[in-house]
């Protein structure tokens, strides 16, 4: 299942994908994936198993070792020159000098985007997260819910294909995770083309996010199962509760055992 009804199109494709370390640690072993416009995918695993390997191949900061992969159709190193691609980390990675408009405008700046269409898209964006009455506000008067919303806001404000968010939601208390789980849906679901790959250590938040979930081995990080989540959008709390949500947790746990 993706956001898109039409035959979707591979974004991500992964070929007997390795990456070794020049210690000779093989931190990824020979992955085939393939990601489709629209998907919202999580990778889940213990700590050590490769996902942030796999993101730094991506988006171009690392080599692989072997193998093939293809992103947006073109080796990964092409495809960062097109800049279709966001990242959102668990720290918010926040200027601090900067309010939070200056901050959300900030990947348009530079991109040479004039002053008037930065104000307009950083607005744009700071609406969909609900922080447009903040945007003249300093990081450090925001909650770090509201440091993650203006997070996302500045991952999204290039209208990204590819967003990539590594553990973005590990540091908040549960009750803000769940928010913002669900508001990470509807800004995701605003846009078909847009696909998200996620890295979380939590099977409950993989359940309820994904289309699709990659469950990896410990080292060498291998795709030990992938497990489709058929379930409709929109989603929202009553899902968590549901037979269909505590099944798909027992398989993707059960899977992590392997
Ligand atoms: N630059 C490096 N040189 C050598 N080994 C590395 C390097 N970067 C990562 N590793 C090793 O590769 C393996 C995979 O690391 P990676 O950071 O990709 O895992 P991860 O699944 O993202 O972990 P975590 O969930 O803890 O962030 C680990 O054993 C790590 O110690």
């Amino acid at each position: 299942m993706t956001n898109v009804m039409t035959q979707a199109k591979e974004w991500v494709k992964m070929e007997r994908l390795s990456k070794v370390y020049p210690n000779g640690t093989v931190a990824v072993k020979e992955v085939d994936l393939s990601i489709h416009e629209g998907e919202f995918l999580c990778f889940v695993g213990p700590s050590g198993c490769g996902k942030s390997t796999i993101f730094k191949m991506i988006t171009g900061l690392s080599n692989p070792s072997s193998g093939t992969l293809q992103v947006m159709g073109k080796a990964a190193s092409e495809a960062r020159k097109q800049s279709d691609t966001a990242f959102v980390f668990q720290d918010h990675t926040l200027l601090p000098w900067n309010s939070v408009i200056d901050n959300v405008t900030l990947p348009l700046a530079l991109r040479g985007v004039s002053r008037k269409e930065r104000q307009q898209e950083a607005e744009r964006v700071l609406e969909m997260v609900g922080l447009k009455d903040y945007m003249r506000s300093m990081p450090r008067e925001l909650s770090g819910g509201m440091k993650m919303r203006a997070s996302i806001a500045r991952a999204l404000v290039a209208r990204p294909k590819l967003l990539l968010m590594d553990e973005p939601f590990g540091a908040l208390d549960e009750i803000t995770r769940q928010t913002l789980q669900i508001e990470l849906l509807e800004l995701w679901r605003q846009d078909p083309e847009m696909t998200v790959l996620f890295v979380t250590h939590n099977v409950f938040e993989a359940v309820f996010l994904s289309t699709r979930i990659a469950v990896m081995t410990p080292r060498p990080g291998k795709v030990a199962e992938l497990i489709d989540v058929p379930v409709p959008f929109p989603r929202d709390e009553s899902f968590r509760t549901t037979p269909e949500f505590g099944q798909i947790v027992r398989s993707v746990s059960q899977a992590l055992k392997h």
